[in-house]
Order: structure tokens, then C-alpha cells, then sequence
């Protein structure tokens, strides 16, 4: 049993979770800031952090500890960790009922195998299930049937939901405030309660065999704004980008080291949309959980805050902080929707007897090989 003291310690170096194997000491983990929801809200230091873990690496660890707010964004990560088993204990099968690809969805239920991870054409190693934050806070116009149990903890959903929207908008305003934009140009492309493909996630990749351990889940970048990510057991990898590697080296796939009190923030591609390229939504994938950690069944859980639905992902004017465009540079007119979308199902268009030519070309198609 851990104790309070073994969750609370302020030496990230013995931070474990109850009742797992520790993720190993004498492996390299990747150079995440730790931040603090805290002091993130009085401590103009902390915010200068914030921004430049934006613009190097897009991802940073944050302490929820000693915080309203974030210690009970904690605790219902906590009750979500202990809901998330009974969900995908329903079984494959009765979970499929609530998949909605047919549908032209990535919401509700993404079966085990159903997706390419890598140019051979392998097949990801994971189950989800995403729950429409539109369908919970009740502004969907169609919801989906979801399973009783999720209905059944309705007030954790949402409370979860709210928090993590909450944290979300706390994040746009500190960027909102170092790319020198109007107050709310950010927080106002994502009102909670708008139309968007905010939802919650739960991942559920079980023990692999020691001799064929494969990525669970294949490299890619969110495709959203903000994301914020709780998980217990080692697995998330990134690809650090060249600035952050040392001379002379390739960028290496380096685990990211789950810590308990935190969670894993990171941007999405509409955030670099947004900037021009400014901030950084990194490549990351999941793979096997390292040593002793591989035995065990792996679940994480995410918040994905996405641009409301018909917001037009390009360069926000305003500021003087975000790049001009190139000259004659002409953007795209994508709205969240549809990229949201487009990224989201790719990978899923794996059919019964496929060949692995065609699943290599489903890769391929992705353009997540470049
Ligand atoms: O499970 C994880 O640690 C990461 C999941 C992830 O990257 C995703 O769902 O986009
Ligand atoms: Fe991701």
C-alpha cells in the first residue's frame, strides 16, 4: 500500500503509484518540465515556463497537488482509474454496439486492432472508448447511445469534464497573454459549452507477450488544442525534436515518466495552426510499458479539448508574437470539424480481409510516415 507520504513526496525521483511495479529507475525519460497548477496562478515566472514548454517541446508535466481545483481534478482522475476496468469489462463484443465509424464517428467505442500504427501495417494494440464532452454536458443535438455505466456515473463524467475544460481555458489565457493577443481570443474559440470534439478518453492496452511486444498505439501528433493526459504505467513515448537532442545525435523514441499529483499536458496540431508554427505539438506514441511494468494491463486516460467545431484552423492575427505568413503563403480553410475528423478516422479504415498492402497503404495515405 502506498502512503500519503509516498504519493505526496516532493522528490519526483520516489513518486510511485500504489500497487504497480515502479517504472525502472536506470532508463533515460524524456526532459518534460514539471509546472505547477499553483503557482501557475500567482507566479509570472511559472507562466514564462508554461510558454516556453509550448514552443520547445509542447508537452510538460503539472503538479495538481495543493489546489482546489486541481486536487479534485485528481480525485476524480482517481475514480475514473477505478470506472474505467468495469467499462471494458462489458467485453468486446457488447462494446462494438456503441461504435459509430459507420456513423463517420471517432466517438464512442474504437475495438482492439481497428487501427494501422506503422508502415508495415500493423495493427494497434488498444481499446478506446471516447465520450463526447457535447453528449454529457447535454448540448448535442444527436447524442449517442452510450453504455448504463457511463450514465450511471454521470456527475463524475461531467465533473471531470469541467475541470479539465476549466484547466484547459486557464492554459489559453496564460498563451493568450505571451503571444500579446486580445484578452479571449483563445478562451473564446473554446467555450465549453459550444459544439466541439471535446471528449474524454479512455485507453485500455493489455500485457503484450515478452516476444512480440508492438506499439500499442502509433506515432502521431493531437490533433486538437490542449490535451491533457493521466497515466499510471510507463508506455507514452516521445520523439524529442532536434533542439532538444545533443549534437550530433538522432532523436531517439524516449519514455515519458508518469508521475502521481500530475498530469501530462500537451498541444495539438490547431494550437500550431493557430501560431504558425510557434508552438509545438509533438510526436509521441505508446509502446510496451517498460520492465516489470510490461506485466500489467495499461489504462489511461485523456481530455482532449478541441477548436469548436466551426472554428477555421490558420494563423490568428492580433498579436505581434505569432509569425507572419510566408510571403504569398495562402492557408487552408479547414474547420476543426473537418480536420478533426479527416485525422481522427485514417488509420480506422481497416476492414475485415484487408491485405497488409492495403493496410501499408492506409499508413501510407496518413502521411504520419514522413
Ligand atoms: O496513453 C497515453 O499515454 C497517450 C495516449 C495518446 O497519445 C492519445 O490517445 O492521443
Ligand atoms: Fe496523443
Amino acid at each position: 500500500m502506498a502512503t500519503e507520504t509516498q504519493t505526496r513526496t516532493e522528490n519526483p525521483g520516489t513518486l510511485t503509484f500504489a500497487s504497480l511495479p515502479p517504472f525502472p529507475s536506470d532508463i533515460p525519460t524524456a526532459p518534460l518540465h514539471r509546472l505547477s497548477l499553483s503557482k501557475l496562478r500567482s507566479d509570472a515566472s511559472e507562466s514564462d515556463r508554461l510558454f516556453s514548454s509550448c514552443k520547445d517541446l509542447g508537452f510538460f508535466y503539472l503538479d495538481l497537488r495543493l489546489d482546489q481545483e486541481g486536487e479534485a481534478l485528481l480525485k476524480d482522475a482517481d475514480d475514473l482509474f477505478n470506472l474505467a476496468p468495469q467499462l471494458f469489462d462489458l467485453g468486446r463484443e457488447e462494446l462494438h454496439k456503441y461504435d459509430y465509424k459507420s456513423q463517420d464517428s471517432y466517438m464512442g467505442y474504437k475495438g482492439f486492432g481497428s487501427a494501422v500504427v506503422d508502415e508495415k501495417g500493423n495493427l494497434d494494440r488498444n481499446e478506446f472508448y471516447n465520450i463526447p464532452k457535447d453528449d454529457f454536458l447535454g448540448i448535442s443535438s444527436k447524442p449517442f447511445a452510450h453504455p448504463q455505466i457511463l450514465h450511471d456515473h454521470d456527475t463524475l463524467i461531467t465533473s471531470y469534464m469541467r475541470s479539465s475544460h476549466s484547466l484547459v481555458l486557464l492554459i489559453l489565457q496564460h498563451l493568450e497573454k505571451h503571444l500579446r493577443l486580445p484578452p479571449t481570443t483563445l478562451t473564446s474559440l473554446h467555450r465549453q459549452m459550444q459544439i466541439s470534439g471535446d471528449q474524454v478518453r479512455f485507453i485500455k492496452s493489455p500485457p503484450q507477450p515478452p516476444s512480440d511486444q508492438r506499439t500499442a498505439l502509433g506515432k502521431h501528433t493531437d490533433f486538437g488544442s490542449i490535451t491533457i493526459l493521466f497515466n499510471r504505467l510507463g508506455g507514452l513515448q516521445i520523439l524529442p525534436p532536434p533542439s532538444l537532442t545533443p549534437p550530433g545525435q538522432a532523436p531517439e523514441w524516449t519514455y515519458v515518466k508518469p508521475l502521481p499529483g500530475h498530469c501530462i499536458v500537451n498541444l495539438g496540431d490547431a494550437m500550431v495552426k493557430f501560431t504558425n508554427g510557434l508552438l509545438r505539438s509533438n510526436i509521441h506514441r505508446v509502446v510496451s510499458p517498460p520492465g516489470e511494468q510490461a506485466k500489467e494491463t495499461r489504462f489511461s486516460l485523456v481530455y482532449f479539448s478541441r477548436p469548436e467545431d466551426e472554428v477555421v484552423l490558420k494563423r490568428l492575427g492580433g498579436g505581434d508574437v505569432i509569425p507572419e505568413l510566408g510571403e504569398g503563403e495562402v492557408e487552408e480553410e479547414c474547420s476543426a470539424k473537418e480536420w478533426i475528423l479527416m485525422q481522427a478516422m485514417r488509420l480506422r479504415n481497416v476492414r475485415e480481409g484487408m491485405s497488409d498492402e492495403e493496410k501499408r497503404r492506409l499508413w501510407e495515405e496518413s502521411g504520419r510516415g514522413k
